[in-house]
């Protein structure tokens, strides 16, 4: 589904990711591992599109998306939940979640064909942002501005989601809507996750393979089942 191959990629002033090869097949999830300042984000943005390819290339079921710009790759089912929420703060949180609605209608959502539809579906999955949908984003809670962030990713329909962090700062009560909302539309849509997160014990159901990310390069990578994978996984304490 999707595959980076040999991928370099950074900012203007510097080359962070090096030859980054990561191979993710359809319904299969990864979590992202590795110190502060690894690249993990960096990846991230570079597989969105938000940073660009220096040598390398990204396929996404076979097509290379080098070229595309960030919201082509969302309309062809890559979604994503920046670290920090990234929403329209000055605008509501319905106009925020109507965002999504050019992306979701770009391709066809196997029982949804319909975006409202989807809509109240997706807004039954967060029951508390029924009665804040006048408000601005801006004013919401850190927590509350997370679901929103889920939200709107889920409403773009994608077949992948990134999710940059997606604990970071919230109460225990939102991480297990959170992570309810993700079982759900995993089981229902069998959608991939690719999971910056170092609390291992809320996302490890939800993943298959492990990847080490040091210093732009990926380090170490293994599969659940794997012998080694005890071993990769120390590396979530450096
Ligand atoms: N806008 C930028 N311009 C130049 N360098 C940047 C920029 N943003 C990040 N970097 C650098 O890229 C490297 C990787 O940063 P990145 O945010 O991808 O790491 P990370 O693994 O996600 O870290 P963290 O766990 O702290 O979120 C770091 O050295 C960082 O300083």
């Amino acid at each position: 589904m999707l595959e980076l191959k040999s991928l370099y990629s950074g900012y203007k002033s510097a080359i962070i990711l090096k030859d980054i090869n990561i191979s993710i097949k359809d319904s299969e999830s990864i979590l992202l591992i590795g110190r502060n300042g690894a690249g993990k984000t960096t990846l991230l943005r570079t597989i969105l599109g938000l940073n660009k390819v220096i040598d390398g290339s990204i396929y996404f079921y076979g097509k290379n998306i080098n070229k595309l710009k960030p919201y082509e790759r969302v309309r062809l089912g890559l979604g994503y939940v920046p670290q920090g929420r990234k929403l329209f703060p000055y605008l509501t949180v319905k106009e925020n979640l109507f965002t999504a609605k050019n992306a979701f209608t770009a391709k066809k959502h196997t029982i949804f064909p319909n975006f409202y539809d989807y809509f109240d579906y997706i807004l039954s999955l967060f029951p508390s942002l029924i009665g804040l949908l006048n408000k601005t984003a801006g004013s919401l809670s850190g927590g509350e501005q997370q679901l929103v962030s889920l939200a709107r990713a889920l409403l773009t329909n994608p077949k992948i989601l990134l999710l940059d962090e997606p604990f970071e700062g919230i109460q225990p009560s939102i991480v297990q809507l959170i992570l309810k909302v993700l079982y759900e539309i995993r089981e229902r849509f069998r959608i991939s996750f690719v999971i910056v997160e170092h609390r291992l014990e809320l996302i490890w159901e939800l993943i298959d393979r492990v990847y080490v990310i040091d210093n732009g390069s990926i380090l170490k990578e293994a599969a659940k089942t794997d012998t080694n994978i005890g071993e990769v996984l120390e590396y979530i304490y450096i």
